[in-house]
């Protein structure tokens, strides 16, 4: 069937659901990027960076995948509870916030990434199956195989960033989890608020802004490559 021209057929916004124009969807992101709904398996592209972060190595591994795999320190493709907290304490957060993190987050992300059903005390998380860890009430950037579909990166923005365009206040990260909120899915929510959260006294800057692009380096996670570069050159500790 051809595809009709009407405005009706092409609108993003519908009269009788106000929701739409509150959270509009760009529809110009083709300008800039090719085919924006295609997700990219290894590269995390935005409007102002189409061809992904430079001076990244994917290493052949899916863009959720890179995003795990810095805090894989030896890199044996597992990451270990301690893995998790030397990566936290190599981008800047202190003791106690690290020894916690990691605890959480090896104790939620270690048995859906187990090869086979035995849990291990050890709670690695197996980065093959990373993508098995995807859960409800997220943004929707990574999908289910843990690729990155730029559609979704861009529609963060055009639906929560209503201070500045391309940075979020704490109030709009806060909108942002609270808007992907699906029924059903408040743990998933819960888990959320836990990852922007973090994000956000990762990133912040001096006016409380996260910026694009250092929410962009957080799904591909050249931003923990940065920030620990960062560090490691300071020498000292934040958090
Ligand atoms: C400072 C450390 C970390 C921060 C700030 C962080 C933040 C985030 C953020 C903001 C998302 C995207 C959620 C969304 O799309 O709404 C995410 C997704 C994810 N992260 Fe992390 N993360 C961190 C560490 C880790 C570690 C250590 C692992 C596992 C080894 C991990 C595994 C995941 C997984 C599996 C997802 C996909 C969840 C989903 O989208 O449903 N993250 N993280
Ligand atoms: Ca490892």
């Amino acid at each position: 069937m051809e595809v009709s021209n009407d405005p009706i057929s092409m609108a993003t916004v519908a009269p009788m659901a106000p929701v739409t124009s509150e959270r509009p969807i760009r529809d110009d992101i083709e300008t800039s990027i090719p085919k924006p709904y295609m997700a990219r398996a290894m590269v995390a592209p935005d409007m102002e960076h189409p061809n992904g972060t430079q001076d990244h190595d994917a290493r052949g591994m899916s863009v959720l995948q890179q995003h795990a795999a810095f805090f894989d320190q030896n890199n044996d493709g597992i990451v270990y509870p301690w893995e998790t907290y030397k990566g936290f304490r190599a981008i800047g957060f202190g003791i106690l916030f690290s020894l916690v993190n990691a605890f959480l987050i090896n104790l939620a992300f270690s048995y859906p990434s187990l090869p086979g059903y035995i849990p291990s005390l050890l709670f690695p998380i197996y980065i093959a199956n990373i993508h098995k860890n995807k859960h409800p009430s997220d943004s929707g950037t990574y999908d289910t195989e843990g690729r990155y579909i730029p559609a979704n990166f861009e529609s963060i923005f055009s639906k929560y960033a209503k201070t500045v365009p391309d940075k979020l206040t704490l109030k709009e990260l806060w909108n942002l989890t609270k808007g992907n909120h699906v029924a059903y899915g408040t743990i998933g929510w819960i888990f959320n608020i836990v990852e922007w959260g973090t994000a956000y006294l990762l990133a912040k800057d001096d006016e409380g802004y996260v910026s694009k692009e250092d929410m962009r380096g957080l799904f591909d996670g050249s931003l923990f490559e940065r920030m620990a570069k960062k560090n490691a050159t300071k020498g000292k500790k934040r958090r």
